[in-house]
Order: structure tokens, then sequence, then C-alpha cells
């Protein structure tokens, strides 16, 4: 396990596909701690962004450079999707997997998916198939999926679409404990008043291209670029 923070910085970074450039130049400095928030329009390029960031997009340019060597950085993160990919199988399987892959002794694991199960409250539904779940219960058992590895990154695309208020909170909970343990977290939200709960730092983008970045307190009070303004306002941005 990697001891030291992670920290990452994208230079001139371009990702074009099909002829047509959907992600920069970029350049960003990304601190070692705390919840940064990539928010702005529809096809603005976060997504994009958090998959450059993971490794699992081709960058046609630039360069993305971590503070530690490449194989302690893919151990060390984890990525969650709009839509999470779940085994077809229980709760237990689903949580034991990770740690299975990291060979952990048998009994470990067993302590370990109990433990996560009641942090993600989905403990009474441990033998139940995770395809059986409920929208925000799966998008828990992804939280724990992801957390019970302890990575020290976590990307997140959009956790919290399609969920109630209610799991909207759990999932918040969740991740402000993780971010409190040290796991430093990346995501996309839609939700002003999510960004707002949780950004420590805002990245904004419209059109590929990063407009601001910003401690979320300066970027909330509005002290930003005309475009970042009317976005904040709920003015269509095209
Ligand atoms: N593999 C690809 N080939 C061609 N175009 C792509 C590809 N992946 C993404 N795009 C385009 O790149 C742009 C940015 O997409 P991206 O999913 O990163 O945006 P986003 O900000 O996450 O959008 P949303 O808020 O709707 O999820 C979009 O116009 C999208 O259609």
């Amino acid at each position: 396990m990697v001891m030291q923070p992670l920290k990452v910085q994208l230079k001139d970074v371009c990702v074009r596909r099909r002829g047509k450039t959907i992600l920069g130049p970029v350049s960003v400095d990304l601190g070692a701690a705390g919840m940064t928030m990539v928010i702005g329009p529809n096809g603005a390029g976060k997504t994009t962004l958090l998959k450059v960031l993971h490794g699992v997009e081709r960058v046609s340019g630039g360069q993305v450079i971590w503070s530690q060597n490449d194989t302690d950085v893919r151990q060390a993160q984890a990525f969650i999707f709009q839509s999470p990919i779940m085994l077809r199988r229980s709760v237990r399987q689903n949580l034991a997997y990770p740690l299975q892959l990291l060979k952990r002794p048998r009994r470990q694991i067993d302590e370990e998916v109990v433990e996560w199960s009641k942090r993600i409250d989905l403990f009474e539904a441990l033998d139940q198939p995770a395809p059986r779940l409920s929208g925000g219960e799966r998008q828990k058992l992804a939280l724990g999926r992801a957390l019970i590895r302890n990575p020290k990154v976590l990307f997140l695309d959009e956790p919290c679409a399609n969920l109630d208020g209610g799991s909207t909170r759990e999932i918040e909970g969740l991740l402000r404990q993780a971010a409190a343990a040290g796991t430093r977290i990346i995501m996309t939200t839609h939700n002003m008043g999510q960004a707002q709960r949780l950004a420590d730092d805002v990245v904004f983008m419209v059109n590929g291209s990063i407009e601001e970045h910003r401690p979320a307190a300066a970027f909330f009070k509005g002290s930003v670029s005309p475009t970042a303004t009317a976005f904040l306002k709920g003015e269509i941005i095209e």
C-alpha cells in the first residue's frame, strides 16, 4: 500500500477522437488532499478528464504526471462509473472480490466484508444478489467495494445521479468519511448543492477546457468568469 499522498498534474493534455478535440489542451495541478468537484454543462469533458486521470482514456498529447511510479498509482486508485458494474453475485461476494484480487487472507476478508457491509448499511442484505438491490443500495455497494481496499484516490462520475435525498445524504456521508480517512476524492456532479456541500476545490469545464480551478469558497462566492457565474445562476451555457 502506498504511504505517500498522491498528487497529479496535467500538462497540455489533449484528447482527440474522430478528428475532434474533446478535451484540452488542459493543464491543472491537483493537490494531494480533499475533495475536488468537476462541474460544467453536458459534454464539457468532465468524464473524459476523470478517465484521463485514471489512465483509461488514451491521450493524444501532453502529459499526466503522478507524484509516484505507475504501478503504485494504479493500485492506489479506484473509479466508480455512472452506472456501476456489479458482479451478478451476492453483496458479500461483491465486497470480497477486490480483497481476493489483493490476495488478502480469508479471515481478514470475512471480517472486512462484515465491517464494510455495516458501514454502508447493507449488513442485512449480505447474501442478497447485488442485481436485486435498489439504485441507492447499488451505489452504496459500489462505494463500499471501492473503499474496502483503502484507495489513495477515488474517482466518481456523478455518484448520486437519479438518487433521492436520503440516498444522496448517505453517499455524501461515506464520501466525507473517506476523505477524512485520507482518500483523495475527484468527482463530477451536476448537483450544485452537492458541490457546495462537499467541495474543497472546484474545476469548472466548458467545451473541453478547464475555465476555472479555484478553492470552493472563492468559486461559490462568485469571483469567477462570466460563464461560470452564468452556470451558477442556472443559465443555459452553450
Ligand atoms: N470515444 C469518443 N468518441 C467521440 N466522441 C466522444 C467520445 N467520448 C466522448 N466523446 C464526446 O466528448 C465530449 C465530452 O464528453 P464527456 O462525457 O467527457 O462530457 P461530460 O462533461 O462528462 O458530459 P455529461 O455531463 O453529459 O456526462 C462529448 O461531446 C462526447 O460526445
